[in-house]
C-alpha cells in the first residue's frame, strides 16, 4: 500500500535530456559522491557505529512512505511530498501498485482492492487549534492519503493523524473517493463535504483548500556553482524550468539542476505558481556562495593569493611544507577564520602559529588547548618565533593564574571556564586546539570558548577529526568561525541533521544534505588535507616531544621525586649509593608521570585517534594504563615481559584486527623487536628509556614494511623528573649515531627545541651522574631490574612514601613469585634476537 516503487513521471517528461558524461565533468564532483566524500574525510575515518547509524537514517522520501509510520507528524516536516509529483488522490489506485509505464495515467477505481483495504470505517474531523484531527480506525487507503498530505504529523499518545487546515479540502475530497471511509466533516463545515468550494458557515473560517496536485521542495546546493530543485512532479514548474537558460535535467536523480545565478530568478517565477512552494536555498548558503549568485566572479575557483609573510619570523617561514604555506594562504585569504582540519600529524600546530604570527600587532593571543598538551605549545611557540620572548608566554596551570597576564596565553579548556569572568577586553586572535573539543554546546567548555570566539577577530580552530560521526557536531565549530551561519541550531538540524521530532524532543542525530554542508564548509570554513593527499611532502616518521607536568600528583608523591632527586646531589656518597639515589629517581618519576600519561591517552581518544602503540617501561605504568583502557572499554593488548612468545604473535593479529578504537600497550624492553603493528601509525612514549637504539627499534614497530603512511612518534616528557635528564641525554646519544651514520634521523632537529641547559650546579652534577650510570658496562640490566622490582608500597620507596601517595592511577602493583631473575632471561632472549634477527 505504497508509492515506494513508483518511478517519477519527471523520467518521462523532459525532452531535453542532457549528457549525463557531460555534465559530470562539467559539473565535478556529484551531489551523491559528495555525500559519500565528506563520510570518509570529514568524520573520523572508520565507520562508527553513530555514523552507521546516520547513514541509516539517511532515507530517501520514498522510502519512508512504504514505513508504518515513526512519527510521521515529524517526517512530513523533513521529508518532502513525493518526488512522483502525484495528486493525492492518486494514492487511491488500487494497492499502490502501479506497473511500470503506468505513470501519469489516471488510476483505476478502487473497487478490485476493497477487500484488500480493510473493513469499512467511518471517522470523524475534530479541530484542534490551528490544526485538525482525523478520529477513525484503521483503514489502509486513507492512511496512504494521509501520508500524502504535505502537513501531515502523527500523535503517538493520541493515536491520531493532523493536519494544517490548508489540507482539509484536499482530503475531504480524496476521502470521498474512497468507498471503505466516511468522514464526517468538522463541525460548521458541513458544506464542504460535498464541495470544497460550497458557501456555508464552513467558508468564513476555512481557507481554500489547495489543489490537490500541490508539490513541495527545496533548492539544494550540488556543487560551487550549481543548485538543483528538489520536488515532485508539476505540469507547470516543468515548463518553467525550461525556461531557464542554464536547466539541465540529470536523468540519474531524476531532477532539474541550474546555474546558481538564475537562483533568484528561478524563486521569484515559481511563486507565481500557487500550487507549487519550491524553498529557495538557505540564507547562510546564499551569502557564502554570493560570487556566483550575483556571477560576480567568472572562476569557478579562484586562486587563493600568497600572503606577505615578511612579518613573520624567517625560521618558521622556511620550515613551512609546501601544502603548509598553502593552508597559511587560504587562513589569510579567509581573514584568519578558519576551521583548519588536516589530518592528524600535518603540523596544523606550525601553520597555527604562522597564521597567528601573521596578525602578530593584534595580540595578545588567547591559546585554547587540552591540559596534556599546554607545555608542547609552549614549547612550540619557542621553536618557531625566536623572535617572541619566553617570558611574554603565559602557560595557565591554576585556576589561581592569570589569563591575560602573558602576549601569548596557553589555556586548557577546562581552566578557561573557570578563568573567562577574567576578561575585561576580549582576545582579538585566539587559536583552539582540538576544536571538536567544542562540539557540545551544553558543556561548560563550549560555554565559556564560544562567546569568545564571537567577539574575536581572528579565529583558528584546529582538528584532526572535527566530527567523528554525526553533522551536529560540527554546529558549533562552524559558528565559532562564522557566526552569521545559522543562527539557530535547529534551521541547521532540519537541514543537516535530518532532524525529527520524538515524544522526547527533537533528535538530530541524522544526517542529510551532506554534499551541500561539505560544498557549504570548503567554500567558507574549513580547510582539510589528508596525510594521503600530501604524503610526498612528509618525512617517514615525524617526531614530537610532548611537553608534560606531573601537575596532578599528590603532594606526597612530590616531595618523594624531590627527595629522590636531592639524593643524588647528597656528598659524600659512594658510587653505589649514588646509583641507588638515581634508580630511586628513576622509578619516582614513573609514578610521578602516571596522571599525566593517562590523560594524554585519553586526549588522544577523545581527538579520534584510533590504534596506536604506547610504550612504557614501568610494569606500574603499563598497569596503570591498562587499567584506565579497561575502565573505559577501550579495547587494548598488551605485551609485557611475562608475555609468552606464542601469546605475542596472537596478540599482535588481535591488534591488527580491531576494527576501531586499540591501543597496543608495551613494554619497551619487551616489545621493541620482532613485532609489526603497521596497521598503527602513531607511537607514543610514555616513558624515556636511556638506550637510544631501544627506542629507535621500538619506533620500528609501525614504521616498517607494509606502512603506507607517514608515522608519528610522540615522546611524552615530563619536567621535574629524570626526564630532564634522559631527554637530553637519548638526543646526545642520537647525535653521535647520525654523525656515525648509524641512525637515520638527526633526533634534535626532528623534535622540538628543548633549551635543556644546567645553570643550577646541582642539575649539572645529575646529568653528569645519569650520563656515567648509563655509560658504565651492565648498567642497562641493572637498571632494568631495579625498575621491574619498583614497588611504590614497598620499603625501596622513598622515605615516607606508600602506595596511596599516587592516587588511584598507581594503586598496583607488586611483582608476583620471584620474577626478577626471570626477566633478566627474557632481556637477554630479545637482546639475542636483536643480533640475530628472528
Ligand atoms: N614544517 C615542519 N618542519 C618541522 N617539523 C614539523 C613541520 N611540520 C610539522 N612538524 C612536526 O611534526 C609533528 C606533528 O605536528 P603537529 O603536532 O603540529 O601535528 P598536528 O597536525 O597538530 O597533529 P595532531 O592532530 O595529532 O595534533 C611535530 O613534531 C611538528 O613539530
Amino acid at each position: 500500500m505504497t508509492l515506494t516503487g513508483i518511478s517519477p513521471p519527471l523520467a518521462q517528461s523532459p525532452p531535453e535530456v542532457p549528457n549525463q558524461q557531460l555534465l559530470g565533468g562539467m559539473l565535478g564532483q556529484r551531489h551523491p559522491q559528495a555525500s559519500h566524500e565528506i563520510r570518509s574525510t570529514l568524520f573520523a575515518n572508520r565507520t562508527h557505529e553513530p555514523l552507521a547509524k546516520a547513514k541509516s537514517l539517511q532515507k530517501t522520501p520514498a522510502s519512508f512512505f512504504g514505513q508504518p509510520p515513526r512519527d510521521p507528524g515529524v517526517e512530513a516536516k523533513a521529508v518532502r511530498p513525493s518526488t512522483s509529483g502525484q495528486d493525492i488522490s492518486d494514492t487511491n489506485c488500487g494497492s499502490g501498485i502501479v506497473a511500470p509505464g503506468t505513470e501519469g495515467r489516471r488510476p483505476q477505481k478502487l473497487g478490485a482492492s476493497l477487500h484488500k483495504a480493510g473493513s469499512f470505517q467511518k471517522g470523524t474531523c475534530i479541530r484542534s487549534g490551528d490544526r485538525f484531527q482525523v478520529k477513525i480506525g484503521y483503514n489502509a487507503e486513507l492512511i496512504a492519503v494521509f501520508k500524502r498530505l504535505p502537513s501531515r504529523s502523527y500523535d503517538p499518545a493520541t493515536k491520531m493523524w493532523n493536519f494544517s487546515m490548508t489540507d482539509y479540502g484536499a482530503l475531504m475530497k480524496a476521502a470521498q473517493s474512497l468507498p471503505t471511509v466516511t468522514l464526517q466533516p468538522l463541525e460548521g463545515a458541513e458544506d464542504s463535504r460535498g464541495s470544497p468550494s460550497t458557501a456555508g458557515v464552513a467558508q468564513t473560517c476555512l481557507p481554500s483548500a489547495p489543489s490537490l496536485a500541490f508539490v513541495k521542495g527545496q533548492c539544494v546546493l550540488i556543487s560551487r556553482v550549481r543548485f538543483e530543485a528538489d520536488i515532485g512532479y508539476s505540469e507547470d514548474l516543468i515548463a518553467l524550468f525550461k525556461q531557464m537558460e542554464s536547466r539541465n535535467y540529470d536523468v540519474k536523480t531524476r531532477k532539474w539542476n541550474f546555474l546558481l545565478e538564475e537562483h533568484n530568478k528561478l524563486i521569484q517565477s515559481v511563486g507565481c505558481l500557487p500550487q507549487v512552494q519550491l524553498d529557495p536555498l538557505p540564507k547562510t548558503l546564499t551569502l557564502a556562495f554570493a560570487s556566483q549568485l550575483e556571477k560576480t566572479s567568472p572562476c569557478l575557483t579562484e586562486p587563493i593569493p600568497e600572503a606577505d609573510l615578511s612579518g613573520v619570523d624567517p625560521k618558521l617561514v622556511s620550515n613551512l611544507l609546501p601544502f603548509q604555506r598553502a593552508g597559511v594562504n587560504f587562513a589569510i585569504a579567509k581573514r584568519g577564520r578558519l576551521l583548519l582540519a588536516d589530518d592528524m600529524g600535518l603540523g596544523k600546530t606550525i601553520q597555527a602559529i604562522c597564521i597567528a604570527a601573521f596578525y602578530r600587532k593584534e595580540w595578545p593571543l588567547l591559546v585554547v588547548v587540552p591540559s596534556s598538551v599546554r607545555f608542547t605549545w609552549e614549547q612550540a611557540f619557542l621553536r618557531w618565533l625566536p623572535s617572541l620572548s619566553p617570558d611574554r608566554i603565559n602557560v595557565v596551570v591554576t585556576s589561581r593564574d592569570h589569563l591575560t597576564a602573558g602576549l601569548v596565553n596557553i589555556v586548557s579548556f577546562d581552566l578557561l571556564s573557570k578563568l573567562e569572568k577574567q576578561l575585561k577586553t576580549p582576545f582579538k586572535v585566539v587559536i583552539i586546539d582540538e576544536s571538536h573539543f567544542l562540539k557540545n554546546i551544553k558543556t561548560a567548555r563550549c560555554r565559556a570558548a564560544m562567546p569568545l570566539l564571537k567577539v574575536a577577530k581572528r579565529v583558528i580552530l584546529l582538528s584532526g577529526t572535527p566530527a567523528m560521526s554525526r553533522p551536529a557536531e560540527l554546529y558549533t565549530q562552524i559558528i565559532g568561525v562564522r557566526p552569521t551561519f545559522f543562527p539557530q541550531f535547529h534551521a541547521f538540524g532540519l537541514r543537516y541533521c535530518d532532524a525529527k521530532r520524538q515524544p522526547w524532543g527533537w533528535d538530530y542525530s541524522g544526517s542529510s544534505n551532506l554534499g551541500e554542508l561539505k560544498l557549504l564548509l570548503e567554500e567558507a570554513v574549513m580547510l582539510r588535507r589528508l596525510k594521503c593527499d600530501v604524503l610526498a611532502q612528509l618525512p617517514p616518521k615525524q617526531r614530537k616531544m610532548v611537553a608534560i607536568v606531573p601537575g596532578q600528583i599528590s603532594t606526597k608523591a612530590r616531595a618523594a621525586l624531590d627527595a629522590a632527586a636531592k639524593e643524588m646531589t647528597t656528598m659524600n656518597k659512594t658510587k653505589r649509593q649514588q646509583k641507588e639515589a638515581l634508580l630511586l629517581f628513576f622509578n619516582r618519576t614513573a609514578e610521578a608521570k602516571i596522571p599525566s600519561v593517562i590523560e594524554y591517552i585519553l586526549d588522544l581518544l577523545e581527538s579520534g585517534r584510533e590504534k596506536f602503540l604506547v610504550f612504557a617501561h614501568h610494569k606500574v605504568v603499563l598497569s596503570a594504563i591498562t587499567r584506565e583502557l579497561e575502565k573505559k572499554h577501550v579495547p587494548h593488548i598488551r605485551i609485557d615481559g611475562s608475555t609468552s612468545s606464542a601469546d605475542r604473535e596472537d596478540l599482535c593479529q588481535q591488534f591488527c584486527l580491531f576494527e576501531k578504537h586499540a591501543v597496543a600497550v608495551l613494554s619497551i624492553t619487551a616489545a621493541n623487536m620482532g613485532l609489526t603493528f603497521s596497521s598503527a601509525d602513531l607511537v607514543v612514549f610514555a616513558e624515556l628509556f636511556w638506550n637510544p637504539g631501544v627506542l629507535l627499534q621500538a619506533e620500528d614497530r609501525v614504521h616498517r614494511i607494509g606502512q603506507s603512511s607517514s608515522v608519528s612518534i610522540h615522546y611524552l616528557v615530563a619536567r621535574g623528573t629524570a626526564d630532564d635528564y634522559l631527554w637530553p641525554l637519548i638526543q646526545e646519544k642520537i647525535k653521535v649515531l647520525g654523525e656515525a651514520g648509524l641512525s637515520e634521523t638527526n633526533f634534535s632537529e626532528m623534535t622540538e627545541a628543548t633549551n635543556y641547559f644546567y645553570k643550577d650546579p646541582k642539575q649539572q652534577k645529575i646529568y653528569d651522574l645519569f650520563q656515567k650510570s648509563f655509560e658504565e658496562d651492565g648498567s642497562d640490566m641493572e637498571l632494568l631490574e631495579a625498575a621491574e622490582s619498583f614497588d611504590p608500597g614497598s620499603a625501596s620507596g622513598a622515605p615516607g612514601s606508600d602506595s596511596q601517595d599516587l592516587g588511584d592511577a598507581v594503586d598496583e602493583i607488586t611483582l608476583t613469585g620471584s620474577p626478577v631473575k626471570k626477566r633478566r632471561f627474557e632481556f637477554f632472549d630479545n637482546f639475542d634476537s636483536f643480533t640475530f634477527p628472528l
